[in-house]
């Protein structure tokens, strides 16, 4: 089944988005009178944005704000001709729209690279493409017997029909990869969208300066999570533990997590495979947590925090996790391969596989710092291999 993930993030960004907007809507009064600050802050707020985006390889955002910087020096200059943009505003709607669509089906790729050639050239050939197209629908009214049917269809086929394919696409791709630069693009067609149609009428300045903010806070978001996300399991880095014990009170309880015989695993399965393990066995830690706090600590070692929690009332909820651990089937969806990078791989298509954790607690002890209490925790882990492994050690 194909799994949402970014239901929850797109809904809330809509959310978030909707409200500002109807905001803005009711408060008309306040910001007309400082319009002409909006109209000049637009800029630099764009161009900030998109230096900042291409810092951080997010060219799609540098790009969506060349954009936007383009689109309101046309629609603002004197010297360009204001009426013949406004003659082809159909095209200008489905050209921006399209170049939506482009945006969100390519990568983000480092913006002044062999790559923005190409780029370019697309983002050219849509201009001349969307043009042919809604001049091959006015032509072919003129060839296509009026049927009734096709006296019913035609007026939605050149923009409405494209543009409603155009919203699923993005909400679609937007919802399925969990990712703040999609839904960005999302945001940025709907109020493309509202804008033209004149559902919404606010400024073009004053939706470019809070869709650059937008694009502001999903760059430094994004950021974030590259700074202290494990790319491979999505669970908070080790740097992301020393932020929280900055934050830890008195009393809390640690335990360190390390997957038994884990080399063995990677040299008969292949790499490749042990990395599957390694996000099964995060996502089993996530779904029972009982209040803590998961970490990567690094390789096949995680850390869990119990904040305000003794050892007695941490053990139980570790121990669930062992057992959970243990008798979970984990099935291995791999493609064969048979390179250099997985090494002793056969065929291991929907494989299921069994692995054990040994659980290392420690509580923290007065005046002990954060380290010692991790160090502790790191001894129990040994002794809980020492054990026999598959065990929760204090
Ligand atoms: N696939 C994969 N393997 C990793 C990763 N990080 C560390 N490893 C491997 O994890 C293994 C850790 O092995 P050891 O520390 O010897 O311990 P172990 O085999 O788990 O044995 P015990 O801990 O004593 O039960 C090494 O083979 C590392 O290469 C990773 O991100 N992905």
């Amino acid at each position: 089944m194909v799994k949402l993930k970014g239901m929850k993030s797109t809904l809330l960004c809509l959310i978030a988005v909707t409200g500002l907007f109807s905001l803005l809507i009711h408060f008309q009064i306040q910001w007309q009178s400082k319009l002409t600050l909006v109209n000049f802050l637009v800029y630099p707020l764009l161009i900030v944005t998109a230096i900042f985006a291409t810092q951080f390889n997010r060219s799609r955002i540098a790009i969506l704000c060349g954009f936007w910087l383009l689109f309101l020096v046309a629609t603002n200059s004197p010297s360009i001709n204001t009426k013949s943009l406004m003659l082809n505003k159909q095209w200008l709607f489905l050209y921006g729209a399209s170049l939506l669509m482009l945006l969100a089906l390519i990568k983000d790729r480092a913006l002044l690279s062999v790559h923005l050639v190409s780029r370019l050239i697309f983002i050219a050939l849509f201009g001349v493409l969307t043009f042919f197209w809604l001049q091959l629908n006015q032509n072919l009214n003129s060839l296509v017997p009026q049927t009734p049917l096709w006296k019913s269809v035609s007026p939605y086929i050149p923009i409405t029909i494209p543009l409603g394919l155009i919203g699923i696409l993005l909400m679609w791709r937007s919802i399925k990869n969990h990712d703040l630069t999609l839904t960005a693009l999302l945001i940025t067609f709907i109020v493309w969208y509202l804008n033209q149609l004149s559902i919404i009428t606010l400024p073009w300045s004053l939706i470019a300066l809070v869709m650059s903010a937008l694009y502001l806070l999903a760059v430094s978001t994004d950021s974030y999570y590259l700074a202290y996300r494990d790319d491979l399991t999505g669970l908070p880095t080790r740097r992301a533990l020393n932020q929280l014990a900055l934050s830890l009170g008195r009393k809390y309880t640690v335990a360190m997590l390390d997957i038994d015989h884990f080399k063995k695993f990677n040299d008969t399965y292949g790499h490749d495979i042990g990395d599957e393990v390694l996000k099964l066995v995060a996502a089993r830690m996530t779904e029972v947590r009982g209040g803590g706090k998961i970490y990567r600590y690094g390789g096949e070692e995680f850390t869990i925090v119990f904040p305000r929690k003794t050892a007695e009332q941490a053990i139980p909820v570790l121990d669930k996790l062992r057992q959970s651990i243990a008798n979970y089937d984990m099935v291995i969806r791999s493609a064969q391969r048979t390179g250099k990078t997985s090494r002793n791989v056969k065929k291991n298509n929907n494989k299921k596989v069994n692995v054990a954790v040994s659980i290392g607690v420690a509580q923290r002890a007065p005046k002990q710092s954060f380290e010692q209490a991790l160090k502790n925790a790191d001894l129990a882990l040994y002794r809980a291999k020492k054990k026999g492994r598959n065990n929760v050690s204090q």
